[in-house]
This record gives structure tokens, sequence and C-alpha cells, in this order.
């Protein structure tokens, strides 16, 4: 099943099939290279090599304006101008939950392509999503018409759920960071979800966003007293998947609005991120208040 907008159906084409090559070429760059990324992180050597890879194929797109990626720390100008008439900006974590590289665990690739110029509120996105690579490649795209699984396999995408919806009723939660570092009000919210809920934490985003749409339930790296704007980077994780699971039904938050309402300053912002069920979100910001 394709995406409807030609512009859109190519970058979704392109990282899918772009998918298989980066699964396999994660065999032999699993160490560390002596560079931080834009963020001030450690970068692994399957980082710069997925990021070199999918920005090539992705900045070549005819209607792809702009290119912008985690581990680099200014925008490629692709030629189109973003915010013209089927031009869009394309933002992309190229691995994420790289640390579970070297322990062999989830990891994946999220994109955003946004119909403005970067740095962009998620509002203008018109597609989202990510792969995950685990045990069987997937990959889930959201537009604004539905949310889409498809299973990929030797370049190919095979749709597995036309529909994905958050389930009504939680069952699985999943919070970063360490509970030292969590501020009071946020350790109430956890202590009460941790009452009620399974712990699903696989430290890479994707892997445990992927529970949540599974099974219903929330995922939270929230802010933290030794980092009050938390982890997560706005524009490539936090955008793309409030979107995905706004589009699934649930909800996201900064811990006081929609994450795609919030206005970024820089194109490496970081940002809280929280999403899942509506009630959960509904707590989780009556909480902070
Ligand atoms: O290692 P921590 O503190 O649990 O953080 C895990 C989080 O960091 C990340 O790995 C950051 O993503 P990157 O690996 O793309 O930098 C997220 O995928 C994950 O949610
Ligand atoms: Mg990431
Ligand atoms: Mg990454």
């Amino acid at each position: 099943m394709t995406v409807s907008d030609p512009v859109v159906e190519s970058v979704v084409a392109t990282i899918s099939r772009s998918a298989t090559e980066i699964r396999q070429g994660l065999i032999g760059r699993r160490g560390t290279v002596d560079e931080e990324n834009p963020s001030g992180e450690t970068q692994a050597e399957a980082d710069i090599w997925a990021d070199e890879l999918l920005g090539d194929r992705l900045a070549a797109i005819d209607g792809v304006g702009q290119y912008a990626s985690e581990e680099r720390t200014e925008i490629v100008d692709c030629g189109a101008d973003p915010s013209a008439a089927e031009s869009y900006a394309v933002a992309v974590d190229p691995l994420d939950g790289s640390s579970n590289l070297k322990s062999n665990n989830t990891m994946g690739t999220i994109f955003g392509v946004y119909d403005a110029a970067l740095p962009a509120r998620g509002e203008t996105l018109v597609a989202a999503g990510f792969v995950l690579y685990g045990p069987i490649t997937t990959m889930v795209i959201a537009t604004d018409e539905t949310v889409t699984e498809y299973e990929l396999s030797g370049g190919e995408r095979t749709v597995v759920d036309r529909d994905v919806t958050l389930p009504a009723e939680p069952v699985v939660y999943g919070f970063g960071g360490r509970v030292p570092d969590w501020p009071v009000d946020f350790r109430e919210y956890a202590r009460e979800i941790e009452s009620e809920l399974k712990l699903r934490y696989g430290g890479a985003l994707i892997g445990d966003v992927n529970q949540v749409l599974t099974y219903g339930g929330t995922f939270g790296y929230p802010a933290l007293e030794s980092r009050p704007e938390g982890k997560l980077r706005l524009q490539f994780e936090g955008n793309p998947i409030g979107y995905v699971v706004e589009q699934a039904g649930g909800r996201s938050s900064d811990g006081t609005q929609s994450l795609l309402a919030v206005d970024p300053d820089a194109l490496h912002d970081r940002t809280p991120v929280h999403v899942g069920n509506d009630d959960l979100i509904e707590r989780l910001e009556a909480t902070l208040a």
C-alpha cells in the first residue's frame, strides 16, 4: 500500500528499501568513533554510516528541500524550497537506540516529513514513522489518513496492519532516566503507573514505543533534575513519535502540551517526551501542573 503523496511515497520507499541494507550494515560497525553528535553524545560507527547512506538517498529525491539528522550539526539544503508546494523537509534519526548496538538489542530508524523549513513544529508534519530492527524488520508509517504497519524483506514492504490503533486498555509502561534524577512530581506519577502496569523498557525509543502501540500503555523520557529539557530531541524523535501515537488514537506531551505544539528554538532542541493512552497522559499533565 503506497502513500498518496508522491514525494512522501518516495521518502518512505527510500527508507524502507534502505532498511535491509542498514540492518546488514550494522555488522562490523558496532564500535564507537572518537566523534560526538551535535547533542554531545559519542557516535557509533553505524550512526555515521546510516546517516550518510540515508542522507545521500533522501537529499536526491525531487521535492525534498531539506535533509536534517540527529548526527549532523547543520541542515542540508537539497535545492527545493521546503515551504513551496509539494516540497518537504525530512528529519531523520538514522539509528535510534545505538547504545543497544553493543548489547545486540532493538534499534530503529525514525523519520519525519515536515511541510515547513526546519526547525519546525510537529503540527507541520505530513508523515512520520519508524523502522524497527527487531526479530523482524518492521516499519510503521503515519499520515493524516491512517497508521500502517509493514514487514520489510528484500527491499519490499508488506502490509500487516492497515489501521494501527492504540489498544484501549493500557498494559505496559517504560520510563527513561534514573529514579533519583526524576523530579518529585514525576516520581509520584511513576509510582502510580508502576502499581498498575507492567515494566517494558528496552533502551531504544522505537522498541519501547512499539510496545505501547502494540499493547497500550505509556512511554516517557521525562524532564530530569539534572536535565530539565530531558534527553530526546524534538525534531528527530519527539515530533515523529508524537505524530505516530496521536494518529494511532493516543496522546503525546512534553509534560504540559502536545509535543506537536512545541515551538522549536534550535534544530537539536531536546524535550521531555511522553506518549501513550489518553487518560495516562492526562494524569501525567495533571500531576506535573
Ligand atoms: O540510555 P538511556 O538513558 O536509557 O536512554 C535511552 C534513550 O536514548 C536513546 O537511545 C537516544 O537515541 P539515540 O540512540 O538515537 O541517541 C533512545 O532511543 C532511548 O529512548
Ligand atoms: Mg534516538
Ligand atoms: Mg540516533
